[in-house]
């Protein structure tokens, strides 16, 4: 029954009216075209071509003013009848081409339509506006709702991975991946707060959405900035883990969090502040609290942040320090231990004053001894031990970066030992972040046992620094986002495409994709940044072999005494430059500039390497900030930042936090034991480069044991990231000047779209779907399921494994399906063609 039910649908969603079909067939006797031009695609129908045509030319008749016009071939893409207007799946479109693509996001997205299928994966893009489309309500109706009845939606996506969980049993992700300013945090917020509300154990209480409205806020806090193009960027990654009872309701939860920015504590690019946490505090902060940590007069200069002076921004930031205080009740924080991270931000604080000068003797101190003697009063120490760890540690690098700075110009009027000193701060940083997510897992894991997992990954967006006005170059910080962007981007291509296009080979089914060979991948570019020498990327390109990596180049140069940033550059471009790969990298205009052709080219970024070696390199200050934190004479201090040490955490170079809660990780000891080793490999050679390839590593790690769904987020607009601030819908013009009325203005940057549906590869994922055969049945299964719709004599036989394709194919033959929709694959068994609706025919089946 089951079965016939699903051929219905097929032949619901396939019946159409006689007007339906005779607008059809005018619109494409028409021939409707887009012309594709540098600013988006305008509507034209193609005219017939009498042999006046020159050869790979074509006539067309544009709409909007009738011109008539001869144009090349290749920028004309054949257009759908308006019938597939606002398709809910790009796979839908009965022509496939990028114009028809943007058209229909465009046209969803201006009826606040901001998700769309695109295939096996979902776009989503920023509504620059809160939307009513999010609510428990609305949550609740999705539960209610059967997958394939589904709308487009973040929560389809959770709902999907929390079914096939079920169905499988099997461990899920959802992947969100897009530039800075796309909308990531946000979806990531929903999806946790989809969980929340309907997978939560009213019993346990662990995850409610209360909680995730706390970690949220706390997260923001302590991980998040204003930077020039998103107003609340996100500059750490993270990994949620939701862990769930066979019943399908939460048992556990945690978080890991790796590549937190934490050199934006002492220096940024410039016009940025500091982290968020650091203003709110400041501003709101209790007046007892305040005296007790020094912090009554803000009056000195500060290395490391200007205290907030408008107005508004000091109500602004005390209104979020009350929903801190309230998020740390909620996440059952002591007011012991708030005291204890407050007091570490306020040391850091006082140290930016404290800051560096040479003594009488020449041994580098604190240029203001009141101010460090505050700061060790908040670290529980003295001014005199304080001085010991900072300036009188492990100073080999120290030595190496002030050799390199004294090259700098930029840095020729620092003082010696300041990058010991950042390095103390930026360790003082790293440490009270991860013992804020120590006290978040503490909150929201247990011990119960938890069958099965759903991670949900949200990581800083991918960032162009001259889109952003920045055009000396993007810094270390913005290669290490870009890289994960890229990471993440590469295994959407193996999941999405190469490894179907293998499977279709392998099944030798007979589907149209010639030119699938030639598809662009972005493995070339991740292994210019992280290859390890001697590893081989390809049969073919055995010259490949002995290339390093950017990160293991970086990694080199920064342990070997005469080498600059300057020299860095060169090596790399040695290795790469000469060997045909300019369509990976190529020089900058200056010696420490190079360009990275990111996202097979679609988005070429300019690197600034200036400070790169001193980044690369871990200052012995950065663990001497551990030991202080303790070793603190302050006992809460000290069994604060001793317990969220536990041998997890320490274990993976401390700088991924939140690892020992983690039961799908339980669940995979031998990862754990491989990246363990890798981040200690990254620490041992106090490299920095290093940990964060392995940190990326560990990340993919857990993903690749899962079955991940991906969700890309798109900016309409370049200011997307900053619409809280600007007003949601003011879009600005191409002229500079500013439109608040939109539906006047095109609401959606056509290139700026396509150039992100093209470096995603969206489209030939979806091609890939919809020509192919994605959906694939064992061949005893299916007869298993479906025998019963064959000829009655098929009930009475049992066929043999062997004997099994040619029965289903019978089968097959017998219920008459249509041939296009589905293949006798060669191992395998039935593949199925994609509409969303078929492949759920099949599922809901089982
Ligand atoms: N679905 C949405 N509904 C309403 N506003 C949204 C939505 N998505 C994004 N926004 C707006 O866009 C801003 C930027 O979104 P968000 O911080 O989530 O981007 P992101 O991709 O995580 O950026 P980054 O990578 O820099 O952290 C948000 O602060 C919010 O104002």
């Amino acid at each position: 029954m089951a079965m016939v039910g699903g051929l219905r649908t097929i032949v619901e969603i396939t019946a159409k009216s006689e007007e339906q079909l005779a607008s059809e067939r005018a619109f494409l006797e028409a021939e409707r075209v887009w012309l594709v031009h540098k600013d988006g695609f305008a509507a034209a129908g193609l005219l017939k071509d009498d042999g006046d045509v020159p050869e790979g030319k074509v006539r067309v008749q544009l709409d909007y003013n009738g011109d008539i016009i001869e144009v090349e071939e290749d920028d004309v893409e054949r257009a759908n009848p308006t019938g597939f207007d606002k398709v809910e799946d790009l796979a839908q479109l009965r022509y496939l081409n990028e114009s028809s693509a943007l058209h229909t996001l465009r046209q969803r997205y201006g009826n606040s339509l901001i998700h769309t299928f695109a295939g096996p994966t979902i776009i989503a893009i920023n509504p620059m506006a809160p939307l009513s489309i999010y609510s428990d309500k609305v949550i609740e109706m999705f539960k209610e709702c059967k997958i394939e009845d589904m709308p487009p939606h973040i929560y389809t996506v959770a709902a999907t991975a929390h079914r096939d969980m079920l169905l499988s049993r099997k461990d899920q992700s959802i992947v969100l991946m897009g530039r800075s300013g796309s909308g990531k945090t946000v979806n990531l917020k929903h999806v946790l707060h989809y969980f929340a509300v309907s997978a939560n154990n009213p019993k346990t209480g662990l995850f409610t959405p209360d909680r995730v409205q706390a970690i949220s806020t706390l997260l923001e806090a302590f991980g998040n900035t204003r930077t020039i193009i998103n107003a609340n960027a996100t500059r750490f990654s993270s990994l949620f883990s939701i862990d769930f009872d066979p019943s399908g309701q939460i048992a556990s939860a945690s978080l890991q969090t790796m590549l937190l920015e934490k050199s934006r504590v002492v220096r940024r690019p410039d016009g940025e502040p500091n982290f968020n946490i650091f203003y709110q505090m400041l501003a709101g902060l209790d007046t007892q609290t305040r005296l007790e940590l020094h912090l009554d007069n803000l009056s000195d200069p500060n290395l490391f942040m200007t205290p907030l002076s408008r107005s508004e921004d000091k109500t602004q930031a005390a209104a979020a320090w009350g929903r801190i205080c309230t998020a740390i009740t909620i996440m059952k924080i002591t007011p012991q231990e708030s005291f204890v991270l407050w007091s570490i931000l306020a040391a850091i604080y006082h140290l930016g004053v404290a800051s560096v000068a040479r003594g009488n003797l020449g041994k580098t101190q604190f240029a203001h001894p009141e101010a460090a003697q505050r700061a060790a009063e908040c670290l529980g120490t003295t001014v005199d031990e304080l001085t010991r760890s900072i300036f009188q540690g492990n100073t080999s690098s120290s030595t190496l970066n002030r050799k390199l700075r004294s090259t700098d110009k930029d840095s020729a009027n620092l003082p010696d030992g300041i990058e010991s000193l950042e390095a103390f701060v930026m360790g003082l940083y790293q440490d009270t972040f991860n013992t804020l997510v120590f006290l978040i897992n503490r909150a929201i894991s247990t011990n119960a046992s938890a069958h099965n997992s759903i991670l949900v990954v949200d990581a800083p967006g991918f960032q162009n620094s001259s889109t952003c006005g920045r055009y000396q170059g993007g810094t270390f910080e913005d290669l290490c986002h870009n890289y994960v962007q890229e990471r993440l981007q590469l295994m959407f291509h193996e999941r999405s495409i190469s490894s179907l296009h293998d499977k279709y080979i392998q099944e030798k089914l007979d589907c149209d994709l010639d030119d699938l060979d030639e598809l662009p991948t972005p493995a070339p570019l991740v292994a210019l940044i992280d290859k390890q020498a001697g590893t081989r990327v390809s049969q073919s390109n055995l010259a490949s072999a002995d290339r390093r990596g950017l990160l293991w180049l970086l990694d080199e140069e920064a342990l070997f005494p005469g080498a600059t940033d300057e020299s860095f550059v060169e090596r790399l471009l040695l290795q790469y430059n000469q060997r045909g790969c300019e369509d990976l990298l190529k020089k900058g205009p200056t010696d420490k500039q190079f360009v990275l052709q990111h996202f097979q080219g679609t988005n070429p970024v300019l690197y600034n390497a200036n400070g790169w070696l001193q980044a690369s390199r871990e200052d012995g200050a950065v663990k001497a900030a551990s030991v202080q934190l303790q070793d603190s004479s302050l006992k809460p201090v000290s069994e604060l930042f001793c317990a969220s040490r536990g041998p997890g955490a320490a274990s993976v170079s401390g700088s991924i936090a939140g690892l020992e809660g983690n039961h799908s990780l339980r669940r995979a000891s031998s990862i754990r034991r491989g990246f363990t080793t890798g981040g200690q490999m990254g620490m041992k050679r106090h490299s920095v480069a290093l940990q964060v390839k392995f940190q990326v590593d560990t990340l993919m790690e857990q993903l690749r044991r899962t079955k991940s769904q991906f969700v890309h987020c798109f900016i309409p607009q370049h200011n997307s990231g900053l619409c809280d601030v600007k007003g949601g819908l003011n879009i600005t013009k191409s002229n500079g000047s500013v439109n608040s009325n939109p539906s006047e203005e095109i609401l959606m940057n056509v290139p700026l779209v396509r150039s992100q549906l093209r470096g995603a590869q969206i489209l030939d994922a979806v091609r890939l779907h919809k020509n192919g055969f994605p959906e694939s049945m064992n061949y005893s299964e299916f007869w298993r399921k479906f025998r019963t719709l064959g000829h009655e004599d098929a009930m009475k036989i049992q066929p043999t494994l062997g004997e099994m394709k040619e029965a289903v194919g019978s089968l097959l033959e017998f219920i008459d399906l249509d041939k296009s929709t589905a293949r006798l694959g060669n191992t395998q068994g039935i593949g199925h063609s994609i509409t969303r609706r078929f492949i759920h025919f099949e599922r809901r089946d089982q």
